[in-house]
């Protein structure tokens, strides 16, 4: 007889700025519970066909974030998966009201960090303003009042991260 395994741990949702690591550790922590994994980027991009560096100049943040709030609104909070955020996803009331029964881990980076791992910043429309350090001050806040954990940034790479991440998650979290 086969068993298939319950999956009844809470969403597990990653926040953090631009190039925090949501994506790359969201991908690795999927992996590694063998659960699906949502990336909100992602699924604004397949729902409008358009890449986050046009549509973001294309609809203006507003509209942007209107869209990303209904991307993740249709994933959020079901059980057993992850979702990993864009970096700005948060400062939406609506959409942090949508994640309330969620997990929430928060990965903390520092503004060179970021600057350094996001590289290319075509890709990230709000890296262009020269105004990362104001805009990462202004949502730490929001960052820090909705996590349930907050992971702080250490120079590693992405597998120690994991690592501390998977040390740091309740037992829910943690195989039998
Ligand atoms: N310890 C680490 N944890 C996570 N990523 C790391 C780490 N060290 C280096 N990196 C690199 O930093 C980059 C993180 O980019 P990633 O796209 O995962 O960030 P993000 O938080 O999803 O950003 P965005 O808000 O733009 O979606 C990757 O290129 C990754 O390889
Ligand atoms: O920090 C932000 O506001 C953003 C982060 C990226 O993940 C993308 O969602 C987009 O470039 C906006
Ligand atoms: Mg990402």
């Amino acid at each position: 007889m086969t068993t298939s395994k319950v999956r009844a741990w809470p969403q597990i949702v990653l926040t953090g700025f631009m190039g925090a690591g949501k994506t790359t550790i969201g991908r690795a922590l999927a992996a590694q519970l063998e659960a699906p994994l949502f990336d909100s980027d992602a699924l604004i991009e397949d729902a409008s066909g358009t890449r986050i560096g046009d549509l973001f100049g294309q609809l203006g943040e507003p509209k942007f974030r209107d869209l990303e709030h209904r991307c993740i609104t249709a994933v959020a909070g079901r059980p057993g998966t992850i979702l990993a955020l864009g970096g700005g996803a948060i400062v939406c009331e609506a959409t942090r009201a949508s994640l309330r029964n969620c997990y929430i881990v928060y990965l903390e980076i520092s503004p060179a960090t970021s600057l350094r791992r996001i590289g290319d910043p075509s890709s990230r429309p709000l890296a262009n303003t020269g105004e990362l350090t104001q805009l990462l001050e202004a949502r730490e806040p929001i960052y820090r009042s909705v996590a349930q954990l907050i992971l702080p940034e250490q120079d590693e790479p992405p597998e120690a991260t994991l690592s501390r991440l998977l040390a740091a998650l309740p037992p829910v979290y943690h195989p039998a």
